[in-house]
This record gives C-alpha cells, sequence and structure tokens, in this order.
C-alpha cells in the first residue's frame, strides 16, 4: 500500500497518505473510533476505491485488477448480518453458492468452515437462537469458505462478552498460519496476545507499524506509578494521562503517562501494550 488517501465525496479526509507492506501473520490494526480503519479494512476488500496512492497486491494493482485479490479474500464486515430463519449450515451454503462454488465442493468446504469455527454441533440450529460469538464465528466461517489467503475482520468482538472475546481471540492465532490476518479494533487486548506485528491509526494518518515489542520499548520511561492522597486524585486526572487507579488502604495507587518524572515519590514501571498505545495517541496528538 503506497501513499493511500480516500476522500468522501461529502469531503471528509478519512485516510491521508497511509504506507504499508504486509506479509503473512496476524496485524493488529488499532485506532480509536473514526481513526479510518473501516475505511481503510474496505479499501483493502476492494469495497472502496482509494482517491489517492495505490494499493497492490502480489505487484497487481488491486483498484485495476480487484479480482486478483477478491479471489484470495475472506472478509468479515463491521456490520454483517445472517439471516435468522436460516441455521449456520443454510446460510452457508448459500454463501457459497453466492460465492460461486457449487455440488461437492460447496458441500465440502461449508462442513470445513463449520468444523474450523468449532459450530459443526450447531450448525442445524437456527441463527436467530445464536449468541453474539456465535453469530461472529459463522462471519469467519462465510469469510473462509473460499480458503483466503487474506483474511480481513473489522471490529469483530463488539458486543461479544468476555468469554466469547476470548474464544474468538483464539480462534484467529489458529486461524492464522500461512495467511495474512488483519484484525481491527480499538481494544487493545484484542491483539495483545496474539498480533505479530500492530499497526496505528489515527484521524486517518498511520502513527505507529512494528511489533508490539517495539511499541513496548518505545514507552519505556514514560509510565509511572506511586500512590497518593485520594484528594490529591483529581489534580493529578487534570495534568496527566491517568492510565490506572486503584483504591488501597494507604491512598490510591495511581499508574500514569508522562514524559518526565511527574512526582518524587513516582517510580518508572514496565508499560505494558494498553499503556504503550495510550502513549503513543498521546504523542502522535501532540505533534500534530
Ligand atoms: N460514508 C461516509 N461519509 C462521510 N464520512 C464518513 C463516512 N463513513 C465514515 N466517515 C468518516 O470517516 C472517518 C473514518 O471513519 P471509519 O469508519 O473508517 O473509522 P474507524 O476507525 O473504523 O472508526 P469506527 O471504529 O468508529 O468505525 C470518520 O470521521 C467518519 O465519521
Amino acid at each position: 500500500m503506497k501513499s493511500v488517501g480516500y476522500k468522501y465525496p461529502g469531503g471528509h479526509q478519512a485516510v491521508s497518505d497511509l504506507s504499508l507492506k504486509l506479509g503473512p501473520g496476524i496485524l493488529g490494526l488499532l485506532g480509536p473510533n473514526g481513526a479510518g480503519k473501516s475505511t481503510l479494512m474496505r479499501i483493502l476488500a476492494t469495497l472502496a476505491r482509494p482517491t489517492a496512492g495505490q494499493v497492490t497486491w502480489n505487484g497487481v494493482d488491486i483498484a485495476e485488477q480487484p479480482n486478483a485479490l477478491r479471489v484470495a479474500l475472506g472478509y468479515l464486515p463491521q456490520d454483517f448480518g445472517v439471516y435468522s430463519a436460516l441455521s449456520a449450515r443454510e446460510f452457508l451454503a448459500f454463501l457459497a453458492a453466492v460465492k460461486g462454488l457449487s455440488g461437492v465442493e460447496a458441500k465440502t468446504r461449508v462442513e470445513t468452515c463449520l468444523a474450523q469455527v468449532g459450530l459443526s454441533d450447531a450448525a442445524d440450529r437456527r441463527l436467530g437462537d445464536f449468541s453474539g460469538g456465535m453469530r461472529q464465528r459463522v462471519g469467519i466461517a462465510q469469510a473462509l469458505l473460499n480458503d483466503p489467503t487474506l483474511l480481513i475482520v473489522d471490529e469483530p468482538t463488539v458486543g461479544l462478552d468476555p468469554e466469547e472475546r476470548m474464544r474468538f481471540r483464539h480462534l484467529l492465532t489458529d486461524l492464522a498460519g500461512q495467511r495474512l490476518v488483519i484484525l481491527s479494533t480499538h481494544i487493545v487486548s484484542d491483539v495483545e496476545a496474539s498480533a505479530t506485528q500492530l499497526a496505528v491509526m489515527a484521524e486517518g494518518r498511520l502513527r505507529f507499524h512494528g511489533t508490539p515489542e517495539q511499541l513496548l520499548g518505545m514507552a519505556e520511561g514514560h509510565v509511572w506509578e506511586w500512590t497518593l492522597a485520594a484528594d490529591q486524585l483529581a489534580e493529578v486526572r487534570a495534568n496527566y494521562t491517568l492510565c490506572a487507579s486503584l483504591r488501597r488502604p494507604d491512598g490510591v495507587r495511581v499508574r500514569v503517562i508522562s514524559a518526565g518524572r511527574p512526582h518524587a515519590d513516582a517510580q518508572a514501571v514496565t508499560p505494558g501494550l494498553e499503556d504503550a498505545y495510550t502513549w503513543l495517541l498521546g504523542a502522535s496528538a501532540a505533534a500534530h
């Protein structure tokens, strides 16, 4: 992807000058709401044409030849809907036909994909009776029908309970293999354990691309903890980015982001990915 930009017809610049080179593994695409993640996902899924720059897949420009990518693409959009009256098996069979699979091949792919997402036993139940997590797994199953080498999953964990979230994360890790999986989310813990690469977007721009370890390294020395009296909390909140606060018998233990030591008692602590992401968004907002 080279210098990719996208301007909506109304004039809103949702993606600006974004360049990225990707290979197999799980890319966690992080960014706050409105950062431009869904717009970028739609460009990569060939559903939107960039208004600037170029996206190539194995050297082919996907705006010129979208089918070169489409045959290798599985996509779970943010607003994926299912037909409540159909069973999971019927729904997947329908989508397999839409995707041009037929006969024995279609049947085999449907069963394989149901098994991959752990829904073989529930395959004949109505989708209307499925939980949110099960429905998202059907979404993944349909994206896998053509055994894609690029799997794009847009905000898949929204509305899932913690257990379903965890199950869904494990599923994506299992599916990665030789594929490129792009998982967009605004929740750091969705990608914390699984992503081999991270890309962070804010206001349409790429603020970081690298490994989670690199991002953690960048935030080193910027995360602090100390214990303060409860009545000092408001002041700290007003002056610093507060990552966490924990009430304890001796006061409130706070964890803040700060370029320098924020308080005489403050100790620099090892950043977690959530801290590093918060630090990056703050640092990149200050720089722009
Ligand atoms: N159809 C549209 N017309 C005009 N502006 C749009 C349209 N769709 C999205 N936008 C704007 O483009 C920007 C990026 O939106 P996008 O949905 O890509 O962000 P996002 O990072 O996926 O956020 P979210 O997680 O909230 O979907 C936002 O400011 C949004 O308001």
